[in-house]
C-alpha cells in the first residue's frame, strides 16, 4: 500500500487497528509516522480543532494506549483522569519527568520509555561537551572564524582530559556509558546515585557535595524528580571549585540555573557544557557571553540512527501490549 493510502486510511480511522492516543506529534514522527499509522489508529489531539479535554471525551474513551514525548504536554493526573480505558503510556524519551508516574501506578497504567536506544549517543555527546569545554574547541573555532588568529596571535591553551577526576551523578544506563568512555580516556571515575551499585568498583559518594569537592568534573546523567530538582546548587558548585567543570545532559532543572549562572559569571567554577536548561527553549542570556561555556539545544540523544531504533522499540512496545506480551522497555521503578 502506498504511503498516501496509509495516511488516508488512518485519517478515516481503521476500526481493526488498535487505538493509540497522540497528544502532540513526537519527534520520531518526522520520519517514521507512516510506520505507526499503518499499524495503529492514531488519535491525534494536535490535529483536532477541539480543546484537549473535548477531544479526549469525544475520541479517546476506549483507547488503551498513549504515545507521548518529553516535548509534549505533561501526562498529568488531570489528563489521566479523562482516559478511563488507558493501560499503557509509551514515551519516546529516556527521561520520565513529564509523566505523573505515581498516578500511573495507582491507576494500573504501565509506562514504557526509550530504554537504552539513546544511551550511547547521549554518552558520546557528554564526552564531546566535556572535551569542548576543557580544550576550548568551540571558542577556538570562533577565534579562527573571526580572524583573530592572524590579528591577535595564539589562542589560550585548554586543559588535559587525561587524569581528570570525573564525578558521574546518576550511574544509570547513560551514566555508566559516560563512565566507561572517560575511563578509556584515562580519567578516574567516582559517582553519586540513589544507592551504591554492586556491578562497578568506582568509588560511591552518597553525598553529591562531597563528590563535587573531590572532583575536577561533574557530569549530570540522572533523571529529574522531586529529589533531584535543584540538587546541584551554589553549595555543590562552590565545592566543585574555580577550575571545576560541569556538564549536564540530564535535565536542566537538576541544576539551579540561576545559581550556576552566577557562579560562572563570577568565575567561581571553571566552565560548563550544557545540553539542557531549566526553561527550554529559553536559555539564560548571560551564558551567551561566556567563552568557557558550551551550549547545545537539547539534542544529545538524537541521531538519525537512534531514531530508527526508537521507532522499533516504540512499535515493539505497542505491539507487545496489544498482543498481551511483555513490554520491551517497561519502566520498573515507576
Ligand atoms: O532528553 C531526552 C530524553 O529523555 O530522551
Amino acid at each position: 500500500m502506498a504511503v498516501s493510502d496509509h495516511q488516508e486510511q488512518n485519517n478515516r480511522g481503521s476500526p481493526e487497528l488498535p487505538e493509540v492516543i497522540v497528544l502532540k506529534q513526537p519527534p520520531v514522527f518526522r520520519t517514521f509516522e507512516d510506520h505507526f499509522s499503518s499499524r495503529f489508529t492514531l488519535l491525534k489531539a494536535s490535529d483536532s480543532e477541539l480543546p484537549l479535554d473535548q477531544f479526549l471525551a469525544a475520541n479517546a474513551q476506549s483507547a488503551q494506549a498513549m504515545l507521548c514525548s518529553g516535548g509534549g504536554p505533561r501526562i498529568s493526573d488531570e489528563i489521566l483522569r479523562q482516559l478511563p480505558s488507558l493501560r499503557l503510556v509509551v514515551t519516546t524519551s529516556a527521561g520520565l519527568n513529564h509523566i505523573d508516574l505515581s498516578e500511573c501506578r495507582s491507576r494500573g497504567i504501565s509506562v514504557a520509555n526509550a530504554g537504552d536506544v539513546f544511551s550511547a549517543d547521549c554518552a558520546d555527546y557528554a564526552v564531546g561537551l566535556l572535551i569542548d569545554v576543557l580544550r576550548k574547541i568551540s571558542a577556538a573555532d570562533r577565534y579562527v572564524k573571526k580572524g583573530h588568529w592572524a590579528n591577535l596571535g595564539d589562542f589560550p591553551l585548554g586543559s588535559k582530559l587525561r587524569g581528570k577526576r570525573v564525578g558521574i551523578v546518576g550511574l544509570g544506563r547513560i551514566g555508566i556509558q559516560v563512565a566507561k568512555r572517560l575511563e578509556a580516556f584515562g580519567c578516574s571515575i567516582s559517582y553519586n546515585s540513589t544507592k551504591k551499585k554492586d556491578f562497578v568498583a568506582y568509588p560511591f559518594y552518597a553525598n553529591v557535595c562531597e563528590l563535587a569537592a573531590d572532583m575536577d568534573v561533574l557530569i549530570i546523567c540522572c533523571g529529574l524528580n522531586e529529589q533531584t530538582r535543584h540538587m546541584i546548587d551554589r553549595k555543590v558548585l562552590l565545592a566543585l571549585g574555580k577550575e571545576g567543570v560541569i556538564v549536564n545532559i540530564g535535565r536542566g532543572a537538576i541544576i539551579n540555573e540561576k545559581e550556576m549562572v552566577e557562579c560562572l559569571v563570577h568565575g567561581e567554577i571553571g566552565g560548563a557544557g550544557l545540553d539542557v536548561f531549566e526553561n527550554e527553549p529559553d536559555v539564560s542570556k548571560e551564558l551567551f557571553e561566556l567563552e568557557n561555556v558550551v551550549l547545545s539545544p537539547h539534542l544529545a540523544v538524537f541521531t538519525p540512527e537512534s531514531f530508527e531504533d526508537l521507532r522499533d522499540i516504540m512499535i515493539g512496545n505497542l505491539e507487545a501490549f496489544f498482543s498481551n506480551k511483555p513490554l520491551l522497555s517497561l519502566v520498573t521503578d515507576q
